[in-house]
Protein backbone atom coordinates (compact mmCIF):
# COMPACT_ATOMS: atom_id res chain seq x y z
CA UNK A 1 0.00 0.00 0.00
CA UNK A 2 1.28 3.74 -1.04
CA UNK A 3 0.12 6.39 1.01
CA UNK A 4 0.55 10.38 0.03
CA UNK A 5 -1.00 13.37 2.28
CA UNK A 6 -2.43 16.03 0.87
CA UNK A 7 -1.34 19.83 3.50
CA UNK A 8 -3.36 22.58 2.90
CA UNK A 9 -3.93 25.64 5.48
CA UNK A 10 -7.19 24.42 7.11
CA UNK A 11 -7.24 20.68 6.30
CA UNK A 12 -4.93 17.38 6.01
CA UNK A 13 -6.01 14.10 4.76
CA UNK A 14 -4.49 10.89 3.94
CA UNK A 15 -4.66 9.05 0.23
CA UNK A 16 -3.79 5.64 0.51
CA UNK A 17 -3.44 3.85 -2.84
CA UNK A 18 -3.37 -0.18 -3.20
CA UNK A 19 -4.86 -3.28 -3.99
CA UNK A 20 -7.73 -5.29 -1.36
CA UNK A 21 -8.42 -1.97 0.39
CA UNK A 22 -12.08 -1.87 0.28
CA UNK A 23 -12.71 -4.42 2.53
CA UNK A 24 -10.63 -2.62 5.16
CA UNK A 25 -13.00 0.24 5.19
CA UNK A 26 -13.98 0.68 8.78
CA UNK A 27 -10.30 0.47 9.64
CA UNK A 28 -9.37 3.26 7.68
CA UNK A 29 -12.64 5.52 8.33
CA UNK A 30 -11.44 4.51 11.59
CA UNK A 31 -8.15 6.15 11.59
CA UNK A 32 -9.52 9.04 10.12
CA UNK A 33 -12.25 9.67 12.91
CA UNK A 34 -15.12 8.38 10.73
CA UNK A 35 -16.85 6.26 13.30
CA UNK A 36 -20.14 4.24 13.98
CA UNK A 37 -21.77 6.83 15.75
CA UNK A 38 -21.43 8.77 12.63
CA UNK A 39 -24.61 8.17 9.64
CA UNK A 40 -23.29 7.48 6.78
CA UNK A 41 -24.19 8.15 2.82
CA UNK A 42 -22.88 6.00 0.27
CA UNK A 43 -23.59 7.64 -2.76
CA UNK A 44 -22.89 5.56 -6.18
CA UNK A 45 -23.89 4.79 -10.08
CA UNK A 46 -26.31 2.09 -11.31
CA UNK A 47 -22.98 0.01 -12.57
CA UNK A 48 -20.84 0.50 -9.52
CA UNK A 49 -23.39 -0.12 -6.81
CA UNK A 50 -24.18 -3.88 -7.51
CA UNK A 51 -20.46 -4.22 -8.27
CA UNK A 52 -19.12 -2.47 -4.92
CA UNK A 53 -22.07 -1.11 -2.76
CA UNK A 54 -24.04 -3.90 -1.26
CA UNK A 55 -20.73 -5.72 0.02
CA UNK A 56 -20.02 -1.84 1.36
CA UNK A 57 -22.85 -1.50 3.37
CA UNK A 58 -22.88 -4.83 4.77
CA UNK A 59 -19.42 -4.32 6.15
CA UNK A 60 -20.07 -1.36 7.25
CA UNK A 61 -23.20 -2.27 8.61
CA UNK A 62 -21.96 -5.02 10.84
CA UNK A 63 -19.30 -2.90 12.28
CA UNK A 64 -22.13 -1.05 13.60
CA UNK A 65 -22.57 1.72 11.10
CA UNK A 66 -25.80 3.75 10.44
CA UNK A 67 -25.63 3.37 6.31
CA UNK A 68 -27.79 3.75 3.58
CA UNK A 69 -26.82 3.96 -0.46
CA UNK A 70 -27.99 6.60 -2.69
CA UNK A 71 -27.20 5.79 -6.74
CA UNK A 72 -27.87 7.69 -10.19
CA UNK A 73 -27.68 6.37 -13.43
CA UNK A 74 -23.98 5.87 -14.57
CA UNK A 75 -22.27 8.57 -16.82
CA UNK A 76 -21.37 11.89 -17.30
CA UNK A 77 -25.78 12.77 -17.70
CA UNK A 78 -26.23 12.16 -14.23
CA UNK A 79 -23.41 15.18 -13.40
CA UNK A 80 -25.94 17.53 -13.07
CA UNK A 81 -28.75 20.13 -10.72
CA UNK A 82 -31.31 17.59 -11.18
CA UNK A 83 -29.12 14.48 -9.76
CA UNK A 84 -27.79 17.10 -7.10
CA UNK A 85 -31.28 17.92 -5.81
CA UNK A 86 -32.30 13.82 -5.79
CA UNK A 87 -29.21 13.61 -3.91
CA UNK A 88 -30.44 16.39 -1.25
CA UNK A 89 -33.20 14.49 -0.64
CA UNK A 90 -32.22 11.25 -0.26
CA UNK A 91 -29.87 12.75 2.43
CA UNK A 92 -33.03 14.73 4.00
CA UNK A 93 -34.77 11.12 4.06
CA UNK A 94 -32.09 9.24 5.86
CA UNK A 95 -31.36 11.68 8.52
CA UNK A 96 -28.04 12.64 7.77
CA UNK A 97 -27.06 15.42 10.28
CA UNK A 98 -23.96 18.12 10.42
CA UNK A 99 -22.04 15.00 11.96
CA UNK A 100 -22.47 12.81 8.99
CA UNK A 101 -20.54 11.86 6.34
CA UNK A 102 -21.21 10.67 2.77
CA UNK A 103 -18.87 8.10 1.09
CA UNK A 104 -18.26 8.84 -2.53
CA UNK A 105 -18.13 5.06 -4.68
CA UNK A 106 -17.08 5.49 -8.11
CA UNK A 107 -15.57 6.96 -11.17
CA UNK A 108 -15.27 11.10 -11.36
CA UNK A 109 -19.09 11.55 -12.05
CA UNK A 110 -20.00 9.81 -8.37
CA UNK A 111 -17.08 11.81 -6.63
CA UNK A 112 -17.79 15.41 -8.34
CA UNK A 113 -21.36 15.19 -7.82
CA UNK A 114 -21.16 13.54 -4.16
CA UNK A 115 -18.76 16.14 -2.95
CA UNK A 116 -20.94 18.46 -4.43
CA UNK A 117 -23.83 17.07 -2.41
CA UNK A 118 -21.40 17.18 0.28
CA UNK A 119 -20.50 20.46 0.26
CA UNK A 120 -23.48 21.94 -0.15
CA UNK A 121 -25.63 19.90 1.87
CA UNK A 122 -26.42 21.61 5.76
CA UNK A 123 -24.18 23.97 4.49
CA UNK A 124 -21.45 21.36 4.32
CA UNK A 125 -20.22 17.43 5.61
CA UNK A 126 -17.59 15.63 5.07
CA UNK A 127 -17.05 13.40 2.24
CA UNK A 128 -14.35 10.72 1.55
CA UNK A 129 -13.62 9.66 -1.84
CA UNK A 130 -13.82 5.87 -2.43
CA UNK A 131 -12.64 6.04 -6.72
CA UNK A 132 -13.36 3.05 -8.90
CA UNK A 133 -12.01 4.36 -11.98
CA UNK A 134 -8.41 5.27 -13.14
CA UNK A 135 -9.41 8.59 -14.26
CA UNK A 136 -10.58 9.33 -10.80
CA UNK A 137 -6.64 9.10 -9.29
CA UNK A 138 -7.48 12.81 -10.62
CA UNK A 139 -10.77 13.76 -9.66
CA UNK A 140 -10.80 12.35 -6.48
CA UNK A 141 -7.87 14.42 -5.35
CA UNK A 142 -7.75 18.10 -4.87
CA UNK A 143 -11.80 19.19 -3.71
CA UNK A 144 -13.16 20.76 -7.23
CA UNK A 145 -16.54 19.17 -6.75
CA UNK A 146 -19.98 20.27 -8.94
CA UNK A 147 -21.72 19.62 -11.69
CA UNK A 148 -22.33 20.77 -15.41
CA UNK A 149 -24.48 23.07 -17.12
CA UNK A 150 -25.84 22.38 -20.82
CA UNK A 151 -24.13 25.41 -21.83
CA UNK A 152 -20.67 24.98 -19.93
CA UNK A 153 -18.39 21.89 -18.44
CA UNK A 154 -18.54 21.94 -14.09
CA UNK A 155 -19.91 25.47 -14.21
CA UNK A 156 -21.52 25.22 -10.91
CA UNK A 157 -19.64 24.05 -8.48
CA UNK A 158 -17.56 24.39 -5.06
CA UNK A 159 -13.90 23.10 -3.40
CA UNK A 160 -14.61 21.08 -0.61
CA UNK A 161 -11.85 18.66 0.06
CA UNK A 162 -12.02 14.85 1.52
CA UNK A 163 -11.12 13.63 4.37
CA UNK A 164 -9.93 10.61 2.93
CA UNK A 165 -9.25 9.12 -1.13
CA UNK A 166 -9.43 5.46 -0.31
CA UNK A 167 -8.20 4.21 -3.96
CA UNK A 168 -8.33 -0.01 -4.33
CA UNK A 169 -6.85 -0.49 -7.14
CA UNK A 170 -8.51 -4.15 -7.66
CA UNK A 171 -11.43 -2.18 -8.72
CA UNK A 172 -9.89 -1.45 -11.87
CA UNK A 173 -10.20 -4.88 -12.93
CA UNK A 174 -14.09 -4.57 -13.85
CA UNK A 175 -13.47 -1.17 -15.42
CA UNK A 176 -14.36 -1.42 -18.97
CA UNK A 177 -11.58 -1.22 -21.50
CA UNK A 178 -12.87 2.09 -22.73
CA UNK A 179 -12.87 3.59 -19.55
CA UNK A 180 -9.69 2.00 -18.62
CA UNK A 181 -7.97 3.65 -21.69
CA UNK A 182 -10.32 7.69 -20.48
CA UNK A 183 -8.44 7.03 -17.65
CA UNK A 184 -4.32 7.15 -19.15
CA UNK A 185 -5.16 10.75 -20.46
CA UNK A 186 -5.14 12.56 -17.25
CA UNK A 187 -2.23 10.05 -16.03
CA UNK A 188 -0.25 11.47 -18.64
CA UNK A 189 -1.52 15.14 -18.54
CA UNK A 190 0.77 14.94 -15.09
CA UNK A 191 3.82 14.03 -16.77
CA UNK A 192 3.47 16.36 -19.63
CA UNK A 193 2.43 19.33 -17.28
CA UNK A 194 4.98 18.50 -14.39
CA UNK A 195 7.23 15.92 -14.66
CA UNK A 196 9.82 14.79 -17.70
CA UNK A 197 10.73 11.06 -16.13
CA UNK A 198 7.22 10.16 -15.40
CA UNK A 199 6.35 10.54 -19.45
CA UNK A 200 9.86 8.51 -20.40
CA UNK A 201 8.22 6.06 -17.82
CA UNK A 202 5.03 5.64 -19.38
CA UNK A 203 6.22 5.11 -22.51
CA UNK A 204 8.40 2.65 -21.65
CA UNK A 205 5.62 0.69 -19.83
CA UNK A 206 1.95 1.11 -22.07
CA UNK A 207 1.64 -2.07 -22.64
CA UNK A 208 1.89 -3.53 -19.14
CA UNK A 209 -0.39 -0.35 -18.10
CA UNK A 210 -2.74 -1.38 -20.68
CA UNK A 211 -2.73 -5.01 -19.58
CA UNK A 212 -3.37 -3.67 -16.17
CA UNK A 213 -0.09 -5.24 -14.28
CA UNK A 214 -1.07 -4.38 -10.63
CA UNK A 215 2.43 -3.46 -9.43
CA UNK A 216 2.90 -0.84 -12.67
CA UNK A 217 -0.78 0.71 -11.99
CA UNK A 218 -0.11 1.39 -8.83
CA UNK A 219 3.11 3.34 -9.52
CA UNK A 220 1.43 5.27 -12.53
CA UNK A 221 -1.70 6.20 -9.94
CA UNK A 222 0.57 7.28 -7.29
CA UNK A 223 3.07 9.37 -9.20
CA UNK A 224 0.18 11.21 -10.82
CA UNK A 225 -1.72 11.89 -7.74
CA UNK A 226 1.94 13.12 -6.60
CA UNK A 227 2.11 15.73 -9.45
CA UNK A 228 -1.79 16.76 -8.49
CA UNK A 229 -0.97 16.35 -4.90
CA UNK A 230 2.23 18.73 -5.45
CA UNK A 231 0.16 21.60 -7.48
CA UNK A 232 -2.89 21.49 -5.15
CA UNK A 233 -0.69 22.04 -2.29
CA UNK A 234 1.15 25.49 -3.10
CA UNK A 235 -2.45 26.62 -5.02
CA UNK A 236 -5.33 25.18 -3.62
CA UNK A 237 -8.00 27.66 -4.87
CA UNK A 238 -6.53 28.14 -8.65
CA UNK A 239 -5.25 31.46 -7.99
CA UNK A 240 -2.37 31.06 -10.21
CA UNK A 241 -0.69 27.56 -10.46
CA UNK A 242 -3.08 25.04 -10.12
CA UNK A 243 -4.52 26.01 -14.00
CA UNK A 244 -2.02 23.79 -15.25
CA UNK A 245 -4.04 21.07 -14.07
CA UNK A 246 -6.13 22.48 -17.36
CA UNK A 247 -3.48 21.46 -19.66
CA UNK A 248 -6.12 20.07 -22.26
CA UNK A 249 -9.38 20.91 -21.10
CA UNK A 250 -9.90 24.51 -22.86
CA UNK A 251 -10.62 22.42 -25.97
CA UNK A 252 -11.40 19.15 -23.97
CA UNK A 253 -14.38 20.98 -22.02
CA UNK A 254 -15.60 22.41 -24.92
CA UNK A 255 -15.73 19.44 -27.31
CA UNK A 256 -17.64 17.57 -23.98
CA UNK A 257 -20.66 20.97 -24.00
CA UNK A 258 -20.41 20.69 -27.43
CA UNK A 259 -21.24 17.06 -27.69
CA UNK A 260 -24.24 17.48 -24.93
CA UNK A 261 -21.69 15.04 -22.56
CA UNK A 262 -22.51 11.97 -24.83
CA UNK A 263 -19.89 11.43 -27.59
CA UNK A 264 -16.26 11.42 -25.47
CA UNK A 265 -15.52 10.36 -22.95
CA UNK A 266 -13.34 12.96 -20.44
CA UNK A 267 -10.26 11.13 -20.92
CA UNK A 268 -11.18 11.13 -24.57
CA UNK A 269 -11.95 14.87 -24.98
CA UNK A 270 -8.50 15.59 -22.99
CA UNK A 271 -6.38 13.88 -24.80
CA UNK A 272 -7.42 15.70 -28.28
CA UNK A 273 -7.21 18.78 -26.69
CA UNK A 274 -3.88 18.46 -25.12
CA UNK A 275 -2.81 17.68 -28.54
CA UNK A 276 -4.49 20.39 -29.84
CA UNK A 277 -2.87 22.98 -27.35
CA UNK A 278 0.50 21.04 -28.10
CA UNK A 279 0.11 22.46 -31.85
CA UNK A 280 -1.50 25.88 -30.53
CA UNK A 281 2.17 25.93 -28.46
CA UNK A 282 4.19 25.48 -31.58
CA UNK A 283 2.05 28.31 -32.89
CA UNK A 284 2.39 30.99 -30.03
CA UNK A 285 5.34 30.06 -28.22
CA UNK A 286 7.15 28.52 -31.03
CA UNK A 287 7.73 25.41 -29.14
CA UNK A 288 9.41 22.53 -30.93
CA UNK A 289 7.07 20.54 -33.18
CA UNK A 290 8.70 17.81 -31.72
CA UNK A 291 6.93 18.10 -28.58
CA UNK A 292 3.54 17.87 -30.59
CA UNK A 293 5.11 14.70 -31.92
CA UNK A 294 5.40 12.99 -28.68
CA UNK A 295 2.39 14.08 -27.10
CA UNK A 296 0.41 12.21 -30.00
CA UNK A 297 2.65 9.18 -30.03
CA UNK A 298 2.42 9.27 -25.66
CA UNK A 299 -1.39 9.50 -26.50
CA UNK A 300 -1.57 6.81 -29.25
CA UNK A 301 0.76 4.40 -27.55
CA UNK A 302 -2.44 4.43 -24.71
CA UNK A 303 -5.08 3.71 -28.03
CA UNK A 304 -6.33 7.78 -27.13
CA UNK A 305 -8.42 9.93 -29.88
CA UNK A 306 -6.19 12.77 -31.15
CA UNK A 307 -8.26 14.22 -33.78
CA UNK A 308 -12.21 15.30 -33.10
CA UNK A 309 -15.10 15.13 -35.53
CA UNK A 310 -15.16 18.64 -37.07
CA UNK A 311 -18.06 17.81 -39.35
CA UNK A 312 -19.81 17.02 -36.29
CA UNK A 313 -18.98 20.08 -34.29
CA UNK A 314 -18.56 23.39 -35.88
CA UNK A 315 -15.53 25.08 -35.03
CA UNK A 316 -17.80 28.35 -34.05
CA UNK A 317 -19.49 26.44 -31.23
CA UNK A 318 -16.34 25.08 -29.74
CA UNK A 319 -15.07 28.43 -29.75
CA UNK A 320 -18.17 30.01 -27.93
CA UNK A 321 -17.65 27.25 -25.70
CA UNK A 322 -14.10 28.09 -25.30
CA UNK A 323 -15.24 32.02 -24.09
CA UNK A 324 -16.96 30.61 -21.37
CA UNK A 325 -13.98 28.11 -20.13
CA UNK A 326 -13.11 29.49 -16.14
CA UNK A 327 -9.80 30.14 -17.03
CA UNK A 328 -10.85 33.34 -19.20
CA UNK A 329 -10.33 37.09 -17.81
CA UNK A 330 -11.51 40.13 -20.28
CA UNK A 331 -13.20 38.06 -22.69
CA UNK A 332 -9.68 36.92 -23.65
CA UNK A 333 -9.26 32.95 -24.45
CA UNK A 334 -7.25 31.16 -22.01
CA UNK A 335 -5.35 28.12 -22.63
CA UNK A 336 -2.56 26.49 -20.94
CA UNK A 337 0.27 26.01 -23.28
CA UNK A 338 3.73 23.94 -23.35
CA UNK A 339 7.18 24.70 -23.60
CA UNK A 340 8.59 21.28 -23.50
CA UNK A 341 7.49 17.91 -21.70
CA UNK A 342 7.45 19.14 -18.46
CA UNK A 343 6.59 22.35 -18.63
CA UNK A 344 3.74 24.69 -19.25
CA UNK A 345 2.17 27.97 -18.56
CA UNK A 346 -1.30 29.97 -18.76
CA UNK A 347 -1.81 31.75 -21.71
CA UNK A 348 -4.26 34.22 -22.46
CA UNK A 349 -4.62 36.72 -25.45
CA UNK A 350 -4.83 34.49 -28.18
CA UNK A 351 -5.67 35.53 -31.47
CA UNK A 352 -9.48 34.02 -32.74
CA UNK A 353 -7.21 32.84 -35.72
CA UNK A 354 -4.48 30.58 -34.64
CA UNK A 355 -6.64 28.56 -32.18
CA UNK A 356 -9.10 28.16 -35.47
CA UNK A 357 -5.79 27.35 -37.27
CA UNK A 358 -5.24 24.96 -34.25
CA UNK A 359 -8.54 23.43 -34.41
CA UNK A 360 -8.21 22.72 -38.21
CA UNK A 361 -5.15 20.61 -37.63
CA UNK A 362 -7.37 18.73 -35.15
CA UNK A 363 -10.01 17.41 -37.29
CA UNK A 364 -10.43 13.64 -38.80
CA UNK A 365 -10.49 14.85 -41.82
CA UNK A 366 -7.32 17.00 -41.83
N1 LIG B 1 -12.77 17.13 -9.68
C1 LIG B 1 -11.71 17.02 -10.45
O1 LIG B 1 -10.62 17.51 -10.14
C2 LIG B 1 -11.81 16.21 -11.71
C3 LIG B 1 -10.64 15.78 -12.35
C4 LIG B 1 -10.77 15.00 -13.50
C5 LIG B 1 -12.03 14.66 -13.97
N2 LIG B 1 -13.14 15.09 -13.33
C6 LIG B 1 -14.47 14.69 -13.78
O2 LIG B 1 -14.56 13.28 -13.72
C7 LIG B 1 -15.57 12.85 -14.62
C8 LIG B 1 -15.13 11.62 -15.39
O3 LIG B 1 -14.83 10.60 -14.48
P1 LIG B 1 -14.72 9.08 -14.97
O4 LIG B 1 -13.96 9.01 -16.21
O5 LIG B 1 -14.31 8.30 -13.81
O6 LIG B 1 -16.21 8.78 -15.43
P2 LIG B 1 -17.43 8.01 -14.70
O7 LIG B 1 -17.50 8.34 -13.28
O8 LIG B 1 -18.63 8.31 -15.54
O9 LIG B 1 -17.04 6.47 -14.86
C9 LIG B 1 -16.97 5.93 -16.15
C10 LIG B 1 -17.89 4.71 -16.31
O10 LIG B 1 -17.29 3.59 -15.67
C11 LIG B 1 -18.21 3.00 -14.76
N3 LIG B 1 -17.40 2.47 -13.66
C12 LIG B 1 -16.77 3.18 -12.71
N4 LIG B 1 -16.01 2.38 -11.97
C13 LIG B 1 -16.18 1.12 -12.43
C14 LIG B 1 -15.64 -0.13 -12.08
N5 LIG B 1 -14.70 -0.25 -11.14
N6 LIG B 1 -16.06 -1.23 -12.74
C15 LIG B 1 -16.98 -1.10 -13.75
N7 LIG B 1 -17.49 0.06 -14.15
C16 LIG B 1 -17.09 1.17 -13.51
C17 LIG B 1 -19.16 4.09 -14.38
O11 LIG B 1 -20.38 3.57 -13.95
C18 LIG B 1 -19.27 4.86 -15.71
O12 LIG B 1 -20.20 4.23 -16.53
C19 LIG B 1 -15.88 14.03 -15.52
O13 LIG B 1 -17.11 14.57 -15.16
C20 LIG B 1 -14.76 14.99 -15.23
O14 LIG B 1 -15.15 16.32 -15.42
C21 LIG B 1 -13.04 15.84 -12.20
O1 LIG C 1 -7.92 19.76 -10.36
C1 LIG C 1 -7.85 20.63 -11.23
O2 LIG C 1 -7.61 21.81 -10.97
C2 LIG C 1 -8.06 20.27 -12.64
O3 LIG C 1 -8.13 21.13 -13.49
C3 LIG C 1 -8.18 18.81 -12.97
C4 LIG C 1 -8.96 18.53 -14.22
O4 LIG C 1 -8.48 17.30 -14.74
C5 LIG C 1 -10.45 18.32 -13.98
O5 LIG C 1 -11.07 17.91 -15.16
C6 LIG C 1 -11.18 19.48 -13.34
O6 LIG C 1 -12.49 19.11 -12.99
C7 LIG C 1 -11.32 20.67 -14.25
O7 LIG C 1 -11.61 21.77 -13.49
P1 LIG C 1 -12.38 23.04 -14.06
O8 LIG C 1 -12.18 24.06 -13.01
O9 LIG C 1 -11.78 23.40 -15.37
O10 LIG C 1 -13.80 22.63 -14.23
ZN1 LIG D 1 -9.79 16.61 -16.30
Amino acid sequence: MRKLTVSLDHCTYPIYIGAGLLSQLPVYLDEVGIVPDRKLMVISDTQVAPLYGERILASLKQQGYQVDMAVVPAGESSKNLQQFEYLIGECLRFGLDRQSVILALGGGVVGDLAGFVAAAYMRGIPFVQIPTTLLAHDSSVGGKVGVNHALGKNVIGAFHQPAMVLYDVDTLKTLPTRELISGFAEVIKHGLIWDADFVQWLEKNSAELLALRPEKMIEAIYRGCEVKVAIVSQDERESGLRAILNYGHTIGHALEAVSGYIHYTHGEAIAIGMVGAARLSAKVLGTDESVVRKTKELLEAFQLPTQYDGERFPEDRLLLAMKRDKKVRNDEYAFVLTRKIGQVEVVRGIAEEEIRAALQELRKDC
